[in-house]
């Protein structure tokens, strides 16, 4: 059983759904919650780090809803690696991965910080002090100081140049935890995780096994969002002619976008299987595979 899953959830602000409808099971080997700016990534992960109630459906987290469970455990079980930003700027880098520690664990900065690629001796120093790519390693560190068996990663790499990003992506890969992460990135996500959910305007359009829902999309948006970000350390969405995202109100959310739109598309599509563990929300899903 996953550890962690979402079931037709409905997640908003001030009464106002932003994601809608969303069941996602957080499987082995990573899954990945693709999508461009707004499309409600944070938002979902938000839900599953617990900082959300859902308007209607539930997380779940092993047999419980996630609202019911010991949230000591999860806590020590499910942890956030956020954008290295986030450190706090006063704080040494010692003391910010000893936060995460029981107190009697305090010894083991040293451990933490050579497990992720760092030399112990910076556990002095404060986040300015340190690169980017350090400091995204100092993020790292300090998830895993409670030896989480699930880490939500948002955008781990974005902030850093294309080396750096390709050795933290090498240092997340080596972990023992799984992951659930959100990004613009479709080659980290290639790299980081076996299955893929693609989120526009708030709703899954397509989810699979990522190598093939890349090789062969079964949606227009998909297909999009691979043709204009190729490569790892590619420009991002917003230098490659990204347009706003305007979903349609009714029928099909994609349809003002989409090159493939009938008639048919003003009726909402249904997330249907439509190959083998692929799913697609899309009336054309068999032309587009095709
Ligand atoms: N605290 C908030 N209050 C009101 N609306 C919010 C809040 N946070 C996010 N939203 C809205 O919810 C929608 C989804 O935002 P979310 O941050 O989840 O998207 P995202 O896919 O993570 O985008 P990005 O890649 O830019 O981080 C957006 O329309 C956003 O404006």
């Amino acid at each position: 059983m996953t550890m962690l899953r979402a079931e037709r959830v409905t997640l908003g602000y001030g009464g106002r759904p932003v994601v809608h409808d969303v069941s996602l099971d957080l499987t082995e080997g990573g899954v990945g919650l693709i999508g461009e700016s707004g499309s409600g990534k944070t938002t979902l992960a938000r839900a599953f780090l617990g900082l959300l109630k859902p308007m209607s459906g539930d997380i779940w987290y092993g047999e419980r809803p996630l609202r019911e469970a010991d949230r000591r455990r999860f806590r020590k079980d499910v942890q956030p690696v956020f954008q290295a930003e986030a450190l706090d700027p006063r704080m040494r880098i010692g003391a910010s991965v000893a936060e995460g520690l029981p107190r009697h664990e305090r010894g083991r900065v040293a451990e933490l910080l050579e497990q992720v690629g760092l030399d112990p001796a910076l556990a002095g120093r404060r986040p300015h002090q340190l690169s980017g790519g350090q400091r995204q390693r100092v993020v790292i560190a300090r998830a895993l100081a409670v030896g989480p068996r699930l880490l939500i990663l948002d955008e781990p790499t974005s902030a850093l140049d294309v080396t750096v990003q390709a050795r933290i992506l090498d240092l997340l890969a080596g972990l023992d935890a799984e992951r659930l992460l959100i990004t613009h990135n479709l080659a980290v996500v290639r790299r980081l995780c076996r299955t893929s959910y693609v989120l526009f305007a708030g709703r899954v359009v397509e989810s699979g096994p990522t190598a093939e829902l890349l090789a062969r999309p079964a949606h227009p948006y998909t297909r999009a969002l691979r043709d204009a970000v190729p490569r790892l350390g590619g420009p991002p969405p917003e230098a490659s002619g990204r347009t706003e995202a305007v979903p349609a109100a009714t029928g099909c959310p994609y349809r003002l976008r989409c090159p493939l739109a009938v008639a048919e598309c003003e009726r909402a599509p249904e997330l249907r299987e439509v190959a083998d563990g692929r799913r697609a929300a899309c009336h054309r899903a068999a032309d587009v595979l095709g």
